[in-house]
């Protein structure tokens, strides 16, 4: 077994089995979705790469700093100490083997832990550090001769607040004197008692319940709020409007802290709109090329046909390895089963697996244990798997209305050629309305789509050089 595994399971994965969805609104996850297109559940998907984060990603992208305040010290840090942190806290860190800050973390800790501290609204792709950022303010601003909550940090779902809150207890792990309690389900507290520990981290629900409507402490003490994985959490409806509740309630003193890896344009907005004069970091818009990734395309009357193309191709595809999109959860199974019968070893990833479940086929996948994976949408941006070698869309990636979705389709042909490897990306077509939606692809990127005859076996063998 691979370490990311054991990685995985140390983290409690079989928790994971407990319902993803249980505080997310259920529109998310009612309905038979196996015609549907596959998407991915932003929480899990956020879930899944942080258990996958094997450590520390170095981006190269720069950031972009804005601030609204200033009269805030904005400067960089390259050491923890010069953060002037206590001595235990740093200790803590050191222990959990950080040495030198993450490029986010130089940026970002001056300010988050700065008097009189600011507001943040932060990006970094995931895995360059935020959590441990933001945990590292949380534990900072404790007063632990004052016993009642003063830091609240909201997560999306049950399983990311706990993962916030191993981490927040490693960092914390030589000042004992620092408690943190979660408030997510399972979670039971006395009606008639007050709840006395520095730190809560919990789902909005749970949150709501224990200081609105139990008033178990009182939100105007709230020193520091985070917001985790501020995207999935404005963006999702339930989530929304109960972090706005929690918001209300707080002293406009509070420090607040938006903490994400993406955030589209609405999610920005409504972001500097409840927060002020917040020092806003974000990353600048990667540089997207397919320079180093050959693309093709191949005619085919069907399904069938498109199967046909795949079995000519197969000698080819399973020399390295390759990843086969397709549209729904029914077509992925559907190939999937025919390529079984067929006697090709595959595996098959969707949307209806748990996210223990994901790992498990990704592990393998990983491991070269299967040459070929068929999945949908839910493979999504961020899960690097380095020895992809051809990318095929069985189906080419639309948007609702049936439009060439550009942005999937970087994404997905992103699996291949990456670190400057060569890829290549087959695209199967069957029809006019496919064809024209190849075209759009070409046209936006404005990098050719060469014909390929797969009934050709010239053909087949110029893809491999
Ligand atoms: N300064 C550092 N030095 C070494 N490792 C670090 C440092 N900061 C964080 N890490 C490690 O890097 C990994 C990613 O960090 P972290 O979880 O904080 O990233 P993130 O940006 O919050 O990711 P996500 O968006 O997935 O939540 C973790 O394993 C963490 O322990």
């Amino acid at each position: 077994m691979t370490d990311w595994v054991k990685i995985a399971e140390d983290q409690e994965v079989p928790k994971l089995k407990i319902d993803l969805n249980a505080d997310v609104p259920a529109t998310t996850t009612t309905g038979n979705k196996d015609n549907e297109a596959d998407v991915a559940d932003p929480a899990e998907t956020s879930l899944l790469i942080k258990i996958l984060g094997k450590g520390l990603v170095n981006t190269k992208q720069s950031l972009d700093i804005q601030q609204k305040n200033p009269n805030s010290p904005l400067h960089s840090v390259k050491t923890f100490e010069a953060l002037h942190l206590k001595p235990e806290l740093l200790k803590g860190i050191y222990a959990m083997g950080f040495n030198t800050p993450s490029k986010i973390q130089e940026t970002a800790l001056p300010t988050l832990l700065a008097d009189p501290p600011q507001n943040m609204i932060a990006q970094s792709q995931s895995g360059t550090g935020k959590t441990a950022a933001f945990v590292l303010a949380m534990l900072s601003r404790v007063n632990v001769a004052l016993d009642h909550p003063q830091v609240l940090c909201l997560s999306p779902t049950y399983e990311l607040a706990i993962q916030t809150g191993e981490v927040a207890a490693r960092m914390g792990q030589f000042c004992p004197e620092i408690k943190l309690r979660f408030a997510v389900r399972g979670e039971e507290v006395d009606r008639n008692s007050k709840i006395t520990e520095h730190i809560l981290i919990g789902t909005p629900g749970k949150m709501l319940d224990w200081g609105l409507k139990m008033r178990l402490f009182d939100m105007k003490k709230i020193r520091v709020f985070v917001l985790d994985e501020a995207d999935v959490m404005i963006a999702t409806q339930g989530h929304h409007d109960q972090c706005i509740r929690i918001h209300k309630m707080l002293n406009s003193q509070c420090q607040m802290l938006f903490f994400s890896a993406t955030y589209d344009k609405e999610v920005m907005d409504f972001a500097r709109l409840i927060v002020s004069e917040p020092t806003i970091i974000r990353l600048m818009r990667e540089e997207e090329s397919l320079d180093n990734i050959k693309q093709y395309y191949v005619n085919c009357k069907n399904e069938e046909g498109k199967y046909n193309a795949i079995q000519n191709i197969y000698g080819c595809i399973s020399i390295g390895q390759a990843i086969i999109f397709c549209h729904t959860r029914k077509t992925a199974a559907w190939l999937a089963a025919k390529m079984t019968a067929d006697a090709h070893s595959v595996a098959v990833l969707s949307g209806d697996l748990t996210v223990e479940q994901r790992l498990a086929v990704l592990d393998r996948f990983r491991s070269g244990q299967e040459k070929v994976l068929i999945t949908t949408n839910v493979l999504s941006r961020g899960i690097d798997i380095e020895q992809v070698t051809i990318v095929v869309n069985f189906d080419l990636p639309v948007d609702l209305r049936g439009n060439a979705d550009c942005e999937t389709y970087l994404h997905r042909i992103g699996r291949t050629g990456r670190f400057g490897k060569s890829g290549i990306a087959i695209n199967l077509i069957d029809g006019e309305k496919s064809m024209s939606v190849c075209r759009a692809i070409e046209k936006h990127f404005q990098k050719d789509i060469i014909y390929l005859n797969t009934d050709n076996a010239d053909d087949i063998e110029k893809i491999g050089n």
